[in-house]
C-alpha cells in the first residue's frame, strides 16, 4: 500500500479533490432525504392536526431547496467519477512505467527465465486491476468514515444525542465488523485467484500462438478443456472472496437498514415529551437511512482492495525482484574487433525454468515467472520437487574465437551450442538451480564486469528466433539504428542478402511484416534480423543458427555479404551445417556440453574425428 502511493504521488491531489466531491456529494444526498422526510412528516402533522394540507408557501421552498440540493449533487458526482477516473488512468501510466522501468535492468534474463504470459498478465490485467484501487475504492472509504460521523452530528443536534447514541453501535458494526468479516481469507483468495488468472493468460496465449498446430492436430477439444479447467481454478480460487463478499453484504445491508427503525424507537420517548418534532425525528431516520448506503463503502472496500492488493503485490514482485547481476563499470574498446575467450565455462539452467518449459505446452496450473523467486503455488512447488536436477547445458568449456577471423561451433542438436553463445550476452536465465562457473571474457574482461551499453555496441546476436515487430520492414532494421537513413539500411540488406526480395514485396520497405513477422518466410526473417544486426556495425558478431533456412547458394552469398559489409568483424556462427563450416577460419565441435575437437577446418578433415563423423552424418 505504501509503495503504491509513492508510485501514484503526482495524481495524489486530485484523488484528495475526488474524495471531497464525494463526500460533500453524499451529504448533499442524506440532506436531500432529510429534507424530503421532513416536509412528508410536516405534512402529515399538519394533516392529522389540522385535517388540511400545510401551506403551500413552504411546500415550493423544501421542493427548490431539493431541485438545489439534486443539482448539487449531481455536479458533484460527475467532478467525483472525473476526477477518480483521472486519477485512475494517470496512476495506471505511472504504474506501467514503473514496471518497465524495472524489467530494463533484469533483461533479457527475465524473458529467458519467464513465462511470458504471466509476465503480460502483470503487466496488463494486474495492473488494471490497481485502478478499482484508486476509481473506486479510497473515495468511498473516506467517505464510508466521515460522512456517518457528520450525519451523526447534525442527529444529535436536530434531534436528541440519545438518538444519536443508539445508532452509533450499528454504524460502528457496519463499518468496522463488518469489512473485517473474512478480510483476511478474501485477500488470499484473491491472490490464488491472480495467479490463476495468470495461468489462464498463458494457456490462452499459447494457444493463439500455436493455433495452427492445435487444428492441425485436432487438439481443439483438449484445449478447450484444459482452458475451462483453468477456469474453473479462477472460479474455485475466487469462491472463498465471493462467499465473504455476500455475507458482508447482507450484513452490511441488515445493519443498514435496521439503524433507522432505531433511530424512531429511540426518539419516541422524546417525541412524547415533546423535545423532539415529528418531522424532525422523520428527517434523523431518513438520512441514517441514506447513510447505510454509504457505510456499505467500507464493505466495498474490501471487497475491491482485496483484488486490487493482490494485484499490486504481483507488480511489486517484479519491481522489486532482486537484479541477480548488476551492470558492470568497463567499457570494450570501439572500433577493434574483439577475441571472446570461454574459460572453463560450465553451466547449467535453472531447474525451475526446464520444469516449466516442459509443462507450457500442456496447459500448466501455474507457478512463478521471476527467475531467482521461488513459486508461491501449490502447483510450482509440485513441479519444482518433480523437477529432476538438470544436467549441465556446458561443461568446462574452453575455447577462443580469436579477434577477426570467423569462429564456427558445429555440434548435434543439444550440445550446448546456443547456450555459449547466449552466455557472450548475459542473456542465459537465472533461478533456483542455474549455474555458472568458469569465465567468458572478450579482450581480457569477463563480460560480467562490462557496462551493458558498451557490450550491446560492440557484440550483436542474431538469435534463432529473432522478433520481427509488426510494423514495416525498414523500421524492423532499424530497431538497432534508429537514425540509419534509408539508404543505410538498404545496404545492411543487401549485406544480409535480402535486398531483393524486399524490394519484391507489394510496398518495398514499407511492408508490413505482420505479428512476429508471419507474412514473411522463415529465411526472410532471418535474414532481416541479421540485416538489423549488422545495421549496428558491431565488431562481434554472434550468428545462431543462421543458415537453418537458407540454401546452401543463398547461404554462401550471406556469409560473403557479412564478410563484405563487416571486413574486420569477429564472427561466432553457431551451426548445424556443418558442410558450411569448412568455409570457417576455425571449427569447434561441441557434444554433450564438452568440446571435442577444435582447429583449422582443413585441417580437422584430414583426421578421422568427431567433424568427419558429423560430415558423414549429413
Ligand atoms: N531455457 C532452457 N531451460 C532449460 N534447459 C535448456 C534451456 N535451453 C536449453 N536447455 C538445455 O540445454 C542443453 C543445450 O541446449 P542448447 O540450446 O545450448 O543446445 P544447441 O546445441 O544449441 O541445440 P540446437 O542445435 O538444437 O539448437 C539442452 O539439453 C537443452 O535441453
Amino acid at each position: 500500500m505504501r509503495w503504491l502511493l509513492e508510485v501514484t504521488r503526482p495524481v495524489l491531489r486530485p484523488l484528495l479533490g475526488s474524495v471531497v466531491c464525494r463526500v460533500v456529494s453524499l451529504l448533499a444526498g442524506a440532506a436531500l432525504l432529510a429534507l424530503g422526510a421532513y416536509a412528508v412528516a410536516d405534512a402529515a402533522v399538519h394533516l392529522s392536526r389540522t385535517g388540511a394540507p400545510g401551506a403551500l408557501r413552504s411546500a415550493w421552498a423544501i421542493v427548490s431547496a431539493m431541485a438545489v440540493l439534486a443539482l448539487l449533487k449531481a455536479a458533484l458526482r460527475y467532478a467525483e467519477q472525473f476526477l477518480g477516473h483521472l486519477v485512475a488512468f494517470r496512476a495506471l501510466e505511472l504504474l506501467r512505467a514503473e514496471l518497465f522501468r524495472a524489467l530494463l535492468p533484469r533483461a533479457p534474463r527475465l524473458s529467458a527465465g519467464s513465462r511470458s504470459g504471466d509476465l503480460l498478465a502483470r503487466a496488463t490485467k494486474d495492473i488494471d486491476r490497481i485502478e478499482v484501487f484508486f476509481a473506486h475504492t479510497l473515495a468511498p472509504a473516506v467517505s464510508a468514515l466521515v460522512v456517518p460521523a457528520a450525519v451523526l452530528v447534525v442527529v444529535s443536534a436536530t434531534t436528541s444525542w440519545v438518538v444519536a447514541l443508539a445508532v452509533l453501535p450499528l454504524l460502528a458494526a457496519q463499518l468496522v465488523l463488518v469489512p473485517a468479516l473474512g478480510a483476511r481469507a478474501s485477500v488470499r483468495a484473491s491472490r490464488a485467484a491472480s495467479r490463476q488468472r495468470a495461468a489462464l493468460t498463458h494457456h490462452v496465449k499459447d494457444t493463439v500462438q500455436a493455433m495452427g498446430d492445435i487444428v492441425g492436430y485436432g487438439r481443439e477439444r483438449q484445449r478447450l478443456e484444459q482452458l475451462a479447467a483453468l477456469d474453473a481454478n479462477v472460479a474455485s480460487a475466487l469462491r472463498p472472496s465471493t462467499t465473504w463478499a455476500s455475507l458482508r453484504r447482507g450484513a452490511s445491508q441488515v445493519l443498514g437498514l435496521a439503524a433507522p427503525v432505531v433511530v424512531v424507537a429511540a426518539g419516541a420517548g422524546n417525541v412524547d415529551s415533546g423535545s423532539v418534532s415529528v418531522p424532525a425525528l422523520a428527517a434523523a431516520a431518513a438520512a441514517v437511512l441514506r447513510l447505510s448506503g454509504t457505510a456499505q463503502g467500507a464493505e466495498a472496500l474490501v471487497s475491491a482492495l482485496a483484488p486490487a492488493l493482490a494485484s499490486a503485490e504481483r507488480v511489486w514482485e517484479v519491481v522489486h525482484a532482486p537484479v541477480e547481476r548488476h551492470d558492470g563499470t568497463r567499457e570494450l574498446s570501439s572500433g577493434i574487433s574483439h577475441e571472446v575467450l570461454w574459460q572453463g565455462v560450465s553451466y547449467t539452467y535453472p531447474a525451475a525454468c526446464a520444469a516449466l518449459d516442459s509443462t507450457s505446452g500442456s496447459g500448466s496450473l501455474g507457478g512463478s515467472v521471476l527467475p531467482g523467486r521461488a513459486a508461491p503455488t501449490a502447483d510450482a512447488g509440485r513441479m519444482s520437487r518433480a523437477a529432476p536436477a538438470a544436467a549441465p547445458a556446458l561443461n568446462d568449456v574452453s575455447l577462443r574465437a580469436r579477434a577477426g577471423r570467423w569462429t564456427c561451433v558445429v555440434g548435434a542438436s543439444g550440445s550446448g551450442k546456443s547456450t555459449l553463445a547466449m552466455l557472450v550476452l548475459r542473456c542465459e536465465p537465472l533461478g533456483p538451480g542455474s549455474a555458472q562457473t568458469g569465465r567468458v571474457l572478450i579482450d581480457g574482461i569477463d563480460v560480467r564486469d562490462l557496462r551493458t551499453d558498451s557490450l550491446y555496441q560492440e557484440v550483436a546476436l542474431v538469435p534463432q528466433h529473432a522478433h520481427l515487430f509488426r510494423a514495416c520492414v525498414a523500421d524492423n532494421v532499424r530497431l538497432a539504428a534508429p537514425s540509419a537513413s534509408d539508404e543505410e539500411v538498404r545496404e545492411a540488406c543487401r549485406a544480409a542478402g535480402v535486398h531483393e526480395e524486399v524490394e519484391a514485396l507489394p510496398h518495398g520497405y514499407d511492408t508490413l511484416v505482420g505479428e512476429r513477422g508471419e507474412t514473411l518466410s522463415g529465411g526472410q526473417r532471418q535474414r532481416l534480423a541479421l540485416a538489423r544486426a549488422l545495421l549496428a556495425r558491431p565488431n562481434l558478431l554472434v550468428l545462431d543458427e543462421l543458415s537453418s533456412h537458407l540454401d546452401p547458394q543463398t547461404q554462401a552469398r550471406v556469409r560473403a555479404g557479412i564478410r563484405r559489409y563487416l571486413p574486420e568483424a569477429t564472427v561466432v556462427e553457431i551451426t548445424h551445417q556443418v558442410r558450411q563450416s569448412v568455409q570457417a577460419d576455425h571449427v569447434v565441435v561441441l557434444d554433450a556440453g564438452k568440446v571435442v575437437q577444435e582447429g583449422s577446418p582443413s585441417v580437422l578433415l584430414e583426421v578421422d574425428g568427431p567433424l568427419r563423423t558429423l560430415l558423414a552424418r549429413g
